[in-house]
């Protein structure tokens, strides 16, 4: 028995030893000759004296730690050609990233060695000349993301022999020639936007959208009828939703407040009355303490008998004057609209009652909106419950959002016993706000804007995904004087009357919302002194110089495995914040690029990836919202 013991304890320990020990000695030399034959703007830890396993920055290993399965490199500022024969001898390796850098030269054809690709990112790097001939070799190639690179000669055919591939991207690039009639049955993805390509779309690829083949020469005469003319983006129509919304879901959580909808109401319109002057001076430095006080009180203040009140969804209420006595309310904020309450009724009904100020349009323009907006219902856009209009008060209802918006979570209490905003949900932020953004883009006829999306109007709902609200108000309201609306940081620098926005401007300020998630920074503030600090030039100055790494949010760095994410986030949001409003993508393509930041992933995290972050729920949405999403 005790040799047994013995023998155990001796095979347990020589196991232990020899996975602590246990080296890819092939690969990690592949890998160190690679590192001394490229030129990095910074070092990384690569040392041969080192676990090329356990330490080494980007590097995945298999199981067993007999080969390397991953090299993620985004950003890491490597300039000039792939040394030759370096990478390729990784032969097990699946997946290979090495976007946002500096690489210059042709495809290297020595990656046709690379035979267990599953994933291959080379996005924003200075690649040129032919793409793969034979693509055929990688029988496993999943992803392909090949975009804003100078690739210029045709697509080879030879893309058909990918038959694994969910994801092609090869926008922005110069290639040439017809598009070849590609039949991959298991294609989910596809984006050849911006190059130089022409004639029609072949018929197998009719069913991807026509923002696919975005700025391309696709004539109109040849194209299916059923497939709309592909221009550039600055001439393209507005496109409608082709696929439905799911049934709201939002609608039934207030079942039971509808009583309080009007006690809120008349509530916080008799109070705002009663305390004009208390309200519109210094609310913001009282904001979420102070009590406006019980109902009671103002009861005798003015009243409107011109007032119109309309509930939405059909509720049927019933006035109650103890309810209304005993209503309290509090201020939130005052921001570029008005100011905002939270109004409680002992019910435990909590709402948000938004009084508007500088109303310029007339009761029937106004109503017309409030119907275009009370009618939203989807589970990213923040629901409007009813409104309120008379010739002195303009009131919105909402559901009180008890998390605080995106901005609080961000931004309030950085000090030492801050709860982090973890990656998850920042995720989830960003691809519950573009669909949000999107569903809002396809209303009205694909011409709804939403005219003022920034952190403290996005909120968590209850999916724990970002929900957008205070929509549509833009157009309604005096022209703000621009500096104020520009102090925000949100605002597209073509947008000089803040009444004229446009799609193509939520989208830029949604970038601006990712780079903001991103950094964990403010869109715009003083930096003490004179200076301003503004997010979008200084993420364009910090990527310019190559230092990528530098500038997401401190925060997000104890999470492990995710420098592949943000760097792809940071693109998308890049691409938003495009100087040019024809340059920016549509919000449904935000919504796929944003919703594959982890999609794409989760399919192919290595298993020791998978391992250390078994803990981490999967931020994979429910398959209801996933078909719900009500992406155009
Ligand atoms: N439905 C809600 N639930 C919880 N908090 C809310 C809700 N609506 C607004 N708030 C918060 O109330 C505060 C004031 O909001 P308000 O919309 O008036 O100003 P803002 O968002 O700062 O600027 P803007 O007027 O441009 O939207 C903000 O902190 C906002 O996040």
């Amino acid at each position: 028995m005790g040799i047994k013991f013995i023998f155990w304890g001796i095979f347990m320990l020589g196991t232990f030893f020899w996975l602590a020990t246990t080296e890819p000695i092939e690969d990690k030399q592949a890998l160190l000759d690679f590192y001394n034959n490229i030129d990095l703007s910074r070092p990384l830890n690569w040392d041969d004296n080192s676990s090329v396993c356990n330490s080494w920055i980007g590097v995945t290993c298999n199981h067993d730690k007999s080969r390397i399965i991953a090299v993620r490199l985004p950003g890491i500022g490597f300039r000039g050609p792939l040394p030759p024969d370096t990478l390729s001898c990784l032969s097990a390796l699946q997946i290979l990233n090495l976007s946002s850098n500096g690489i210059s030269g042709p495809f290297p054809s020595d990656f046709t060695r690379l035979g267990n690709l599953t994933s291959l990112y080379l996005q924003f790097n200075n690649f040129h000349g032919q793409l793969p001939l034979h693509f055929g070799v990688w029988k496993n190639l999943s992803i392909i993301n090949l975009s804003n690179n100078a690739f210029n000669q045709s697509i080879p055919s030879s893309v058909s022999e990918l038959t694994h591939l969910t994801a092609l991207n090869l926008a922005n690039n110069s290639l040439s020639g017809k598009i070849p009639d590609f039949n991959l049955p298991s294609l989910q993805l596809l984006d050849l936007s911006n190059n130089n390509l022409y004639g029609s779309v072949p018929q197998n690829l009719r069913r991807f959208p026509s923002s696919a083949f975005f700025g391309n020469i696709i004539s109109s005469e040849i194209s299916s009828p059923s497939f709309p003319p592909v221009l550039p983006p600055s001439t393209q129509p507005s496109s409608k939703s082709s696929r439905l919304g799911k049934p709201a879901i939002l609608a039934i959580i207030i079942g039971g407040c509808a009583l309080g909808f009007v006690v809120v109401i008349l509530a916080v319109m008799l109070i705002a009355c009663y305390s004009n002057k208390d309200t519109e001076s210094g609310v913001v430095s009282k904001k979420s303490q102070e009590k406006e006080g019980s109902v009671k009180k103002a009861v005798s203040g003015r009243q409107d008998g011109n007032g119109k009140l309309v509930i939405f969804n059909g509720f049927s209420f019933a006035f109650d004057l103890e309810d209304l006595l005993r209503a309290s309310a509090e201020v939130l904020g005052k921001g570029i609209f008005g100011t905002t309450y939270k109004a409680a009724l002992e019910e435990a009904t909590t709402v948000v009652v938004k009084r508007l100020k500088e109303v310029t349009v007339a009761r029937r323009e106004f109503g017309q909106q409030m119907e275009v907006v009370g009618s939203i219902r989807h589970e990213n856009v923040a629901a409007l419950r009813a409104y309120y209009y008379s010739k002195d008060e303009k009131l919105m209802v909402y559901d009180y959002y008890s998390q605080g918006s995106v901005s609080t979570m961000l931004h309030a209490n950085r000090g030492e016993d801050r709860t982090p905003l973890d990656w998850e949900t920042r995720l989830r932020i960003a691809i519950g706000a573009a669909r949000g953004i999107a569903h809002i883009h396809a209303q009205s006829g694909g011409k709804l804007v939403h005219g003022n999306i920034k952190a403290s109007n996005i909120f968590l709902n209850p999916q724990q995904y970002g929900c957008a609200s205070d929509l549509g108000l833009a157009t309604l309201m005096s022209q703000m004087t621009s500096p104020v609306m520009r102090r925000a940081g949100y605002q597209a620098p073509e947008v000089t009357d803040s009444r004229k926005v446009s799609q193509a401007y939520d989208v830029y300020s949604f970038g601006v919302l990712l780079l903001e998630l991103l950094t964990g920074k403010s869109p715009i503030h003083a930096t003490g002194g004179d200076e301003v600090f503004h997010l979008v030039r200084w993420v364009n100055s910090v990527v310019r110089e190559e230092w990528t790494a530098e500038v997401f949010d401190a925060e997000l760095l104890r999470y492990p495995n995710i420098e592949e994410e943000m760097v792809e986030m940071l693109q998308i949001g890049m691409t938003c914040v495009a100087s040019m409003p024809e340059q920016r993508p549509k919000m449904p393509d935000v919504v796929k690029l944003v919703e594959d930041i982890r999609r794409v992933h989760t399919g192919n995290r290595p298993s020791m990836e998978a391992k250390q972050e078994g803990s981490t729920p999967v931020l994979t949405p429910p398959a209801a919202e996933l078909g719900s999403s009500s992406v155009p």
